[in-house]
């Protein structure tokens, strides 16, 4: 199957099919140049799937006759800062890597926020493809383009928004990957239903089950309606200047600050901290009668249902209400001094808050983290 992401001249393909990463070569092929040395692609990656599917990728390029040079990084958020950054680029620049090359991301949403930033600004920009292999980055992260690194005052900070050449999906890979890793994607798959596609969600509480168990067709369909609603979103607001692309956000401001409390690490996983982020934008939209707390009930006990944490204690992350928003006050979103928030009307009814009080978040926060 294949989804376009549709921006004019930009606009380029997610590839969807089981098997993909032994036949990417063919695909990738026409995007490596011939040099006087032989053609050869450079790939980011990490330890863990270094181990687990490079050999695949590698095989699937040498019958093109393509070599691979590879740069290898330690896995997990912590590489997604300014020494990973560095260390790419300088990887990067001393294989001789052009501006007109791409650059192959092989990985989760880790690899693919670094590589894709580092691609964005080498030599002034070269292309990438990205190669997900985490269910997070197969429905969210390798698709629209947004590339970043943390900073030391938050998420994503330091980033750029560039577009990859090509998405390739092979949902075969999610077979190697631990059940944490596959339930804080899952968040992210739940994530499209509650913000605009109620029927979604009604699919996701029938169906969650089997795509956390692993079941192939299901996690196919996720991730399907998954990149048709990303491409649908990033094509109509690329830059997330018009209140559409925005609603992708949910759960993400109060999830990112506390990713921040937990210091950008594994007590609290990029998914973990949206599906708690969801569950409060619910209880929070509740609060001020914006949302039916039936509403808000339902999409909490899904989440906890299919085994999220959303009390932040229980996390061992209650931080001081007025630290938690001096962390969302870096939020992209603020702007002259305001923080939009993304609040639902419903499950499927998400929209931008333009018009929060903070003292109204503050005691919310000081009510829910106790
Ligand atoms: N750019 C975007 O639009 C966007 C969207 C959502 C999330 N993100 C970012 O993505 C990051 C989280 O991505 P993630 O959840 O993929 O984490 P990740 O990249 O850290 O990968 C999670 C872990 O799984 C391992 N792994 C990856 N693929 C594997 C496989 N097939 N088998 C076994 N192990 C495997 C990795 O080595 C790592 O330890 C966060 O930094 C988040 O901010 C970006
Ligand atoms: O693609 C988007 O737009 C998203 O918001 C997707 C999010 O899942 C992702 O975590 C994104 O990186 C968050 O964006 P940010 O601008 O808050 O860093
Ligand atoms: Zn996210």
């Amino acid at each position: 199957m294949i989804v376009d992401v549709a921006l004019g001249a930009r606009t380029y393909p997610i590839h969807i099919e089981a098997g993909l990463l032994a036949r990417a070569g063919a695909l990738l092929a026409p995007l490596v140049a011939a040099k006087p040395g032989g053609k050869r692609l450079a790939v980011v990656t990490d330890r863990a799937v270094a181990g687990l599917h490079l050999p695949a990728l590698e095989a699937s390029l040498a019958a093109e006759g393509i070599a691979v040079d590879a740069i290898v990084l330690e896995p997990g958020e912590g590489a997604k800062n300014w020494a990973g950054l560095e260390r790419v680029c300088e990887g990067l620049l001393a294989l001789g890597v052009e501006r007109r090359d791409v650059v192959v991301a092989l990985g989760g949403g880790v690899v693919g926020d670094l590589t894709g930033f580092a691609a964005s600004i080498l030599r002034r920009g070269c292309g990438f493809v990205q190669i997900p292999t985490t269910l997070l980055a197969q429905v969210d992260s390798s698709v629209g383009g947004k590339t970043a690194i943390n900073a030391a005052a938050g998420k994503n900070l330091i980033g750029a928004f560039h577009q990859p050449a090509m998405v390739l999906i092979d949902p075969q890979v999610l077979a190697t990957l631990p059940p944490r890793e596959l339930r804080a994607g899952y968040a992210e798959v739940v994530k499209y239903g509650l913000l605009g596609d109620a029927g979604f969600f009604d699919w996701c509480e029938a169906n969650a089950a089997a795509v956390l168990a692993g079941d192939a067709a299901a996690q196919a369909e996720a991730i399907a309606v998954s990149c048709r609603a990303k491409a649908r979103i990033v094509a109509a607001d690329e830059r997330e200047t018009e209140d559409v692309r925005a609603l992708l956000n949910l759960g993400h401001t109060f999830g990112h600050a506390f990713e921040a409390e937990a210091g950008f690490s594994d007590r609290l996983l990029h998914g973990e901290g949206v599906a708690l982020g969801m569950a409060l934008a619910f209880a929070f939209s509740a609060r001020l009668g914006l949302c039916p707390a039936a509403d808000a009930a339902r999409a909490q006990a899904h989440l906890a249902a299919h085994g999220f944490t959303l009390s932040p204690a229980a996390l061992g992350l209650a931080a001081p209400p007025a630290r938690l928003i001096a962390h969302m006050m870096q939020d992209k979103k603020v702007s002259a001094g305001r923080l939009p928030f993304i609040l639902v009307r419903g499950i499927g009814q998400a929209f931008v808050a333009r018009d929060v009080a903070l003292a109204e978040v503050e005691a919310f926060l000081a009510e829910v983290v106790g």
